[in-house]
């Protein structure tokens, strides 16, 4: 099982590491790429018609500002696709990004996370995962469990 993570371009890849190494401590298995559906559109093509062919099992696609690239990629690919909107330097506060991403046309959906949430991102692909394997599933149950130790701690540090 793999998620296929892919960006618009490198100035992405600071937010994008969140969703990598979310699912390297989930022990997932991902590749990782540069893929943009207006500078690179073939390679877009290619990415969205093959990725389910080489064991990937879900996508995760961040962009920044007019933010085509994980819709471009869902209209392409059978796989479900989790975009990322990324607060890009050029960006409009980041509206550009979210918008583009979350304002999908009926029949093509994009499960859009929050802005620069890369790291749910990664959860998500996880727990998409985890539906059909329980080993992964063993994983993100633990991994709340650390989430909910940690508030508990927080808490008990007050006192
Ligand atoms: N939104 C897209 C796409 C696309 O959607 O295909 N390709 C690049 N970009 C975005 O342009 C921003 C600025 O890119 P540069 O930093 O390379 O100028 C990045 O956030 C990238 O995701």
């Amino acid at each position: 099982m793999k998620v296929g993570i892919i960006m618009g371009s490198t100035s992405d890849l600071p937010v994008m590491q969140k969703a990598i190494d979310i699912l390297e401590h989930l022990g997932i298995a991902t590749e990782v790429d540069i893929v943009s559906a207006h500078r690179t559109p073939e390679k877009l093509f290619d990415y969205g018609q093959n990725a389910h062919t080489r064991g990937i099992n879900v996508i995760i696609a961040g962009a920044g500002g007019a933010a085509h690239l994980p819709g471009m990629v869902a209209s392409l690919s059978p796989l479900p696709v989790i975009g990322v909107p990324v607060k890009s330097r050029n960006s409009i506060d980041g509206w550009d990004s979210v918008l583009s991403i979350l304002q999908m046309p009926g029949g093509v959906p994009v499960a859009t996370v929050a802005l620069d949430g890369a790291q749910n991102a990664g959860i998500l692909a996880a727990q998409i995962l985890g539906a059909t394997n329980t080993e992964i599933q063993d994983r993100i149950m633990t991994y709340k469990e650390e989430l909910k130790q940690k508030v508990i701690d927080g808490a008990k540090s007050l006192k």
